[in-house]
C-alpha cells in the first residue's frame, strides 16, 4: 500500500482499493489496521506495509513496481512529503492511500546510513516482489477497466456475521484534551511495528526484531533468496549481495556489519549502486491461497436475526463501484464517501429486555469511589410517589468542585415510557429522521479526517464540540424521541433534586457494540452549570478522573458509576467540567441523551 501526495504522470486508471484517510483504511481493510505505524502485522505475518511519504536513500520502484525496495521504521532525512517513486499522481484524484497488491518480502537486511551531521544510523530495508498470481498490477493497464473487473473480483456477500473482529481500534472522540487524541490512535493488540532506526557502530548492540519469523516462513524466505546470498563467517547469518561494490554482512548485530571482507574489511562506502542480479525478479514459491484475494468482503446488510448493532456493523465498506474505502459514518446505511453508493441495512429495533440485563462485568453494583479521591457519598435519598418513585445517590467532589447525582427509578411508571422511548429512538434512527452520524474531530494528528467512535445527533442550540451547526436540528425539527427524552430528563431531575433546571440542547449518542466515548469535558462556551444525561439500553460504565493531571495517583479514575436503562446522571456545578473529565463505556448497544443549557448569545 502506498501513501501518495504529488507524483508525476496523470493517473489513467483507478486503484481497486483506495482511501482518503487512514481511519477509512483501518476500519475497512483487514490487511492494514495500524493507526500510527507503517507496518501492520498479526500472527507473525506482515499483512500491510505502508510506503511512506519519506523515501530513504536507496529506496526504489523497479520493474514498474513489481520490485520495491523500501526502508522500515525510523526517520528519513528527506523532508519531501511524497512517495516520489510511484510514477502517477494519486493526489490529483484525492487518493491518499492506494492498495498496490500482494507482494512477497524477498529480502530483509540492515544498512548504515550517514546523516548530514555525520552520524551513522542503522536502517532496516526490505525488498518486495509482486506476486504474479494476481495478474498484472492495476497501474499497468492502459485504460480503466475498473468497473468490469470489480464484478468478477469482488465477492458480493461476506462469509460473516463476524463479530469477532479485532478489538476495536480506539479511534476516538474526545473533545478537549490532548490525551484523548492519543487514546484515539491506540494500536490494536496484535499490531506491532518494526524497530526504528538507532545509532550503532560495529560491535555495538543494534536493535533487534521483537519477534522471530516462524520457521516455515524462514525456509520459504531462504528458497526465495538470490543465489548470491552468503553466510558471514563471523556471525553465521546469511545476507544478500545487494550492492555492486561487493558482498558484506548486513546483520546489524555482527561486529563485521557493513564491511567488505574482500576489501580487507573496509567499511562499505556511502555512494552505492545495486547489484544487477539483486534487481532481477526471482522465481517465487506460489502464493498461499489465503492471500490471493485481498478485496474487502461486502458488509452483511440483511442479517437473519435483524440485529444490526454488532461490532461488524461498525466496520467500513469498500465501494464496488469506485473502489473507495469509507467508514460507517451514518447509522441508517453504509455510504461511499466518494460516489455516494449506498448499502441499505435491513434491521429491526432491538427490544430492551436482553440488553438491559447484561452484566456490566465489574465487582461493584452501582459505584466505585477511589481511595484518597476525597469524594463524599451522601446517604441514598428516596423520592417520588408510587408512580414516580426512585433513589438519588449523590457524590460530592472535594473543595466544592461540584456534585454527581445518580437518579435511579424503582417504579413501573417510568419503565413503560422508557422502553417505548428506546424503541422510538431506534425507529427514527433507522429511517434517518434522527440522523445519527459519526462527526469529524476538530483536531487530530492523523492525515485526513478522523471521525468520533460513536454516532451522535444534536437538537436545540448547536453543540460545537460535536458537529456544531451541521449536526443540529432546531426544536421545531427535532425528532419526537429527542423531545420526549428531554421531557423525561427535566421531570426526573426536577423531581429528584427538587430544583428547576432548564435545558435548551440535547446531544443524543448511539453506541453499537464496542463503541464508546473517550475521556473529555463538556466545557462548551456558554455552558450552564447542570448537565443531565438519560441512559437507554444496555448498562454502561461512566468514569471520572482529574483533568490536566498527566501522571501519578491523581490521574487514576476517582469515580465510576454503573448507568442502567432509565437512569439519569446529573453533573452539577461548573467545577465538574473544570476539574474533571469523564468517559462512557457501554457494555453493548446503548443510546444516551445528554441535556444542557447553553447560552445562545455566547461569543
Ligand atoms: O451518557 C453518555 O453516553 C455520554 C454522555 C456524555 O458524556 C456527553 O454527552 O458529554
Amino acid at each position: 500500500m502506498l501513501k501518495a501526495d504529488v507524483a508525476l504522470q496523470e493517473l489513467h486508471v483507478m486503484p481497486h482499493i483506495w482511501a482518503e484517510s487512514r481511519q477509512e483504511v483501518c476500519e475497512s481493510f483487514d490487511w492494514f489496521r495500524s493507526y500510527q505505524g507503517g507496518v501492520y502485522f498479526a500472527n507473525n505475518i506482515t499483512k500491510g506495509y505502508l510506503l511512506s511519504g519519506f523515501p530513504a536513500k536507496r529506496d526504489g520502484f523497479f520493474h514498474n513496481g513489481k520490485l520495491i525496495i523500501s526502508h522500515g521504521g525510523g526517520k528519513a532525512e528527506s523532508k519531501i512529503n511524497l512517495y516520489a517513486l510511484f510514477p502517477y499522481n494519486l493526489g490529483g484524484k484525492n487518493i491518499t492511500y492506494a492498495v498496490l497488491g500482494v507482494y512477497n518480502i524477498t529480502h530483509a537486511w540492515a544498512e548504515y546510513e550517514t546523516t548530514k551531521s555525520g552520524q551513522k544510523h542503522v536502517r532496516f530495508k526490505f525488498s518486495f516482489q509482486w506476486c504474479k498470481e494476481q495478474g498484472e498490477p492495476w497501474w499497468h493497464a492502459t485504460k480503466d477497466k475498473f468497473t468490469e473487473e470489480r464484478a468478477t473480483l469482488m465477492p458480493v456477500v461476506s462469509s460473516t456475521e463476524d463479530t469477532t473482529c479485532d478489538a476495536s481500534l480506539e479511534n476516538d472522540n474526545a473533545r478537549t484534551s490532548e490525551s484523548d487524541y492519543e487514546e484515539a490512535m491506540d494500536i490494536s493488540p496484535d499490531d506491532e511495528r518494526i524497530p526504528s532506526t538507532t545509532a550503532a557502530s560495529p560491535g555495538n548492540a543494534a536493535p533487534k526484531f521483537s519477534r522471530r519469523m516462524p520457521e516455515d516462513r524462514v525456509s520459504t524466505f531462504r528458497k526465495n533468496a538470490a543465489s548470491a546470498d552468503r553466510r558471514c563467517m563471523y556471525c553465521g547469518m546469511r545476507s544478500p549481495a545487494v550492492f555492486s561494490v561487493g558482498w558484506g554482512c548486513l546483520n546489524a548485530t555482527c561486529t563485521y556489519f557493513w564491511r567488505l571482507p574482500e576489501a580487507g574489511n573496509d567499511p562499505i562506502p556511502d555512494d552505492l549502486t545495486f547489484d544487477e542480479g539483486f534487481l532481477q525478479l526471482q522465481t517465487l514459491l506460489p502464493l498461499d491461497s489465503g492471500f490471493r484475494n485481498i478485496n474487502p468482503s461486502q458488509p452483511v446488510t440483511n442479517p437473519r436475526d435483524k440485529i444490526t448493532t454488532l461490532q461488524a456493523f461498525t466496520r467500513g465498506m469498500h465501494c464496488i463501484k469506485c473502489g473507495r474505502l469509507s467508514c460507517r459514518s451514518k447509522w441508517e446505511h453504509w455510504e461511499c464517501a466518494n460516489c455516494q453508493n449506498v448499502l441499505a441495512v435491513n434491521g429491526a429495533p432491538r427490544p430492551v429486555k436482553v440488553l438491559k440485563s447484561l452484566n456490566p462485568g465489574v465487582n461493584f453494583q452501582w459505584y466505585f469511589v477511589g481511595k484518597d479521591a476525597g469524594i463524599i457519598k451522601s446517604p441514598v435519598k428516596p423520592f417520588g410517589d408510587h408512580q414516580t418513585a426512585g433513589n438519588v445517590l449523590t457524590f460530592s467532589f472535594p473543595e466544592g468542585r461540584g456534585q454527581i447525582h445518580h437518579i435511579q427509578h424503582n417504579s413501573m411508571g417510568p419503565l413503560v415510557r422508557l422502553d417505548t422511548l428506546f424503541e422510538e429512538y431506534q425507529m427514527q434512527a433507522a429511517d434517518g429522521s434522527l440522523p445519527f452520524r459519526r462527526w469529524p474531530l476538530r483536531s487530530h494528528k492523523l492525515r485526513g479526517s478522523l471521525l468520533t467512535n460513536y454516532f451522535s445527533q444534536n437538537c436545540g442550540v448547536p453543540y460545537h464540540y460535536v458537529g456544531g451547526t451541521a449536526n443540529t436540528l432546531t426544536w421545531e425539527e427535532a425528532p419526537t424521541a429527542v423531545v420526549k427524552a428531554k421531557e423525561f430528563i427535566e421531570e426526573r431531575t426536577n423531581l429528584a433534586l427538587n430544583k428547576q433546571s432548564e435545558f435548551n440542547e440535547v446531544l443524543s449518542a448511539a453506541y453499537m457494540e464496542k463503541q464508546k466515548m473517550s475521556f473529555h469535558t463538556d466545557d462548551e462556551k456558554g455552558l450552564g452549570s447542570v448537565v443531565a444525561g438519560l441512559s437507554l439500553g444496555s448498562p454502561a460504565l461512566m468514569h471520572f478522573r482529574r483533568r490536566n493531571v498527566k501522571h501519578g495517583p491523581e490521574r487514576k479514575i476517582c469515580l465510576s458509576i454503573v448507568l442502567r436503562h432509565g437512569d439519569v446522571l446529573v453533573m452539577d456545578g461548573t467545577g465538574v467540567q473544570q476539574y474533571y473529565e469523564h468517559m462512557v463505556e457501554p457494555i453493548n448497544f446503548r443510546i444516551a441523551a445528554t441535556a444542557r443549557y447553553i447560552n445562545p448569545d455566547r461569543k
